[in-house]
């Protein structure tokens, strides 16, 4: 019976350029310190099921592998080459799913319902496309230390994990140490398919930062595939992540953009052109040679150009509907006690906001607007940008396996880990992170 091995994924922010980014306009975008977790368990020959366990979403599901509808699958007699998939969902295996994804949960309420169904549908496309008939029962559990639907990127981090590791199951990939380029294009293809299901029409940005990893600048193109570099340069910025808690879905916010957008051609075609051309700014002077964003007055002056940009995103995304009370009411505390530039990050409608300090900013004013963020009911979020994009962790997965002895994490201390720190010690990864046991797709 095949080793447990487990795969990990990061979120992301959106430092500039949301909603514009759907529109192919560019975009910039950080990889955090938050992760999915998955851990994939072999079962004996004899037990023919596949489970999810999903615990941050309290989604537990079972399906015998020989219910499912394989003949659907358009990719069963092209599964050997693992081909990249297209920029839309084959809508033959989608309807032959929906049955098996109207059945699940049918006590909840209609909010919770979606949630399990959205993750159940990334998962049975991807197994259906990757998987086969003759499969082996698995057990995939899954925990997370981001946010569900906070803006920072939780769905695709889930996808990519999904996708990693049903590649992996498939022989699809070689293992980090070689040829990492096109493997990360294949385990992003089919994360994109996963977003597809879950997100409706996302651009594909958050699938492929979690998947890089660092930072990268996407843009989405209509007839080719989406264009992505990598910033590797891209400096160490401070920003505070507040969480307002206020959840919401990137899918719908995504769709009242687009409604306005068909509404109103003329106004909203020129604010979704001025994201991008705030993002383009924004990579410009990043990725000048003269940017230091250090202690010396050039670094400050750097730091308030970076702000005035803060503001003229925010103000465009806020002109689109994608604010929010609670998001205002983080962009007064901040502006009021002159903390900062606030911004709205991923699709808005809630979620998180990031805050550039001002560069003169005292310690003492910081901590006392973390204070008024706690008694709002919002909560601050330790991120560090720039993180490892997908990861696996496990001796036996691959030929060339990480160094020195791995020890395997136990399934059950990991399912019932009592928080993200407890997580983070368990798997060595994260805000804690060692690293120990664990290979990365692309250089740390
Ligand atoms: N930890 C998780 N476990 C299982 N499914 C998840 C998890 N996180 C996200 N999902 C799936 O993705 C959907 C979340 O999408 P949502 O738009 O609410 O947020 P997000 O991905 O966190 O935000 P964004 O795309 O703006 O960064 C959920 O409804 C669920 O189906
Ligand atoms: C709002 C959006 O631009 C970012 C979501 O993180 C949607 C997308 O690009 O898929």
């Amino acid at each position: 019976m095949a080793a447990p091995f487990m795969v990990s994924a990061p979120g992301k922010v959106i430092v500039f350029g949301e909603h514009g980014a759907v529109y192919g306009q560019p975009a910039i975008a950080a990889a955090i310190s938050l992760r999915s977790y998955l851990h994939v368990k072999t079962l004996s020959d004899s037990e023919r099921t596949v489970t999810l366990d999903f615990k941050d979403i309290a989604f537990y599901h079972t399906w015998a592998i020989d219910s499912l509808p394989w003949t659907a699958s358009r990719y069963a007699s092209a599964r050997k080459l693992y081909q990249c998939h297209g920029g839309s969902l084959d809508k033959a295996l989608l309807a032959a799913i929906q049955p098996l994804v109207e059945s699940i949960s049918p006590d909840l309420p209609l909010k919770e319902r979606k949630v399990h169904r959205g993750s159940a549908t990334a998962f049975l496309y991807l197994f259906l496309s990757l998987g086969s008939p003759q499969s082996r029962g698995f057990v995939y559990t899954l925990r997370s230390t981001i946010p569900v639907g906070a803006g920072l990127g939780s769905s695709a981090s889930v996808c990519v994990c999904l996708s990693a590791a049903l590649l992996i199951q498939g022989n699809a990939l070689e293992g980090p140490r070689r040829d990492w380029d096109t493997q990360l294009e294949r385990i992003n293809s089919w994360a994109y398919a996963g977003e597809l299901c879950i997100h409706g029409d996302p651009s594909g940005v958050d699938n492929t930062v979690s998947c890089r990893g660092k930072a990268v600048l996407f843009r989405k193109n209509a007839d080719r595939p989406s264009s992505i570099t990598p910033l590797d340069y891209f400096p160490t910025l401070r920003l505070l992540l507040i969480n307002t808690k206020q959840a919401r879905t990137t899918a719908e916010q995504v769709k009242k953009v687009q409604q306005l957008k068909e509404a109103n051609q003329a106004v909203i075609g020129p604010i979704l052109d001025a994201i991008g051309q705030v993002a383009e700014e924004a990579l410009q002077f990043l990725s000048s040679a003269t940017t230091h964003l250090d202690d010396s007055e050039e670094g400050r002056a750097a730091i308030r150009n970076l702000g005035r940009l803060f503001l003229y995103n925010h103000g465009l995304l806020v002109s689109l509907g994608a604010s929010h009370p609670c998001l205002d009411r983080v962009w007064q505390l901040a502006d009021t006690a002159q903390i900062g530039w606030t911004k709205l990050t991923g699709a808005g409608g809630g979620g998180c906001a990031i805050v550039l300090p001002r560069p003169d900013v005292s310690e003492d004013a910081v901590r006392e607007f973390e204070r008024e963020i706690t008694k709002e009911g919002f909560k601050k979020h330790e991120a560090v940008l720039g993180a490892a994009g997908v990861g696996v962790r496990g001796h036996t997965v691959f030929r060339t396996g990480p160094e020195g002895a791995v020890e395997e994490i136990d399934e059950e201390q990991f399912a019932n880990a009592a928080d993200a720190r407890a997580i983070e010690r368990l798997v060595g990864l994260g805000g804690q992170e060692t690293s120990k046991g664990w290979m990365f797709w692309s250089a740390r």
